[in-house]
């Protein structure tokens, strides 16, 4: 598979979104910020709509697919979320140019672990021909130490790309020796996925701090996704100054 470029930065804006549901006002203003992020270089949005609202609300899906459509129409919307029936019909009718299945339940605080693509190849396999259109990539989130099985049997339930899991990466941050080991499944499994045809996304808990490591361990990732670091960042330098900061990393 060709080696991409570069690497993509998607801003995942679920925690301004979690900022501003504090208070029963309209601000820090998700689409504001979605603007800032996208004038400072992002190549998209991500976010991840959860069953219970407690960032991003559904009204903020359908404004933001409206924003990228009208005023970005070069950038991509990624929709990241379990394939429930409600998930499902608000991809159908948002129609973002990415889509990012999440075997989450809905009480679960955090996405921590990627799919069971054998154990649930039958449910990817229908969610997939379902949700896959000319214009619309799929990918899957996948655990960092999936291998070449793991691929192989994502491989085969149709999907475009895998989202690999950096959250065990990113908890090694006081520990470089087993850091250095997550690296090596994270590298593992992004080789024998673009061996056997697979684009690699990656995301979750990747930092300033933690992604100039993991550019240099594991090349060949189309796109990443950030949310949690980038805007704990942004706290201190700006949300503009923040993307392109990460931005820097990912073109060095
Ligand atoms: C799919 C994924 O990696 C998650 O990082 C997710 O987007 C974050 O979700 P929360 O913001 O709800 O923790
Ligand atoms: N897919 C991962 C994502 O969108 C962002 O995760 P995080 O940076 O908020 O941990």
């Amino acid at each position: 598979m060709r080696v991409p470029p570069v690497t993509l930065l998607s801003v995942n804006l679920n925690a301004v979104a979690q900022l501003r549901n504090r208070r029963n006002l309209p601000w820090p203003s998700v689409m504001g910020i979605a603007r800032v992020v996208l004038d400072a270089g992002a190549s998209g949005i991500t976010v991840h709509p959860r069953p219970d609202e407690r960032h991003i609300r559904r009204t903020d899906v359908f404004e933001l697919a409206e924003l990228l459509r009208r005023d970005y129409p070069d950038r991509e919307f990624n929709i990241e979320g379990y394939p429930s029936d409600d998930f499902l019909a608000l991809i159908e009718a948002v129609q973002p140019q990415q889509v990012t299945l999440v075997p989450d339940d809905p009480a679960q605080a955090t996405s921590d672990h990627g799919w069971d693509f054998v154990g649930q190849g039958a449910l990817l396999r229908q969610v997939i021909g379902r949700l896959k259109t000319p214009g619309r990539r799929i990918s899957l989130f996948c655990d960092p130490d999936a291998g070449e099985a793991g691929v192989a049997a994502a491989r085969d339930t149709g999907t475009d790309r895998i989202e690999l899991f950096t959250g065990p990466y990113g908890a090694c941050f006081d520990d470089e020796a087993a850091a250095r080991r997550e690296l090596e499944k994270l590298a593992d499994t992004t080789r024998a996925a673009r061996g056997a045809g697979v684009g690699v996304n990656a995301g979750h808990d990747l930092t300033l701090a933690n992604l100039p490591a993991f550019q240099r361990a594991v090349p060949g990732i189309a796109e990443v996704s950030i949310g949690h670091g980038l805007t704990s960042d942004a706290l201190l330098l700006g949300f503009a100054e923040a993307t392109r900061r990460y931005r820097a990393v990912l073109e060095s």
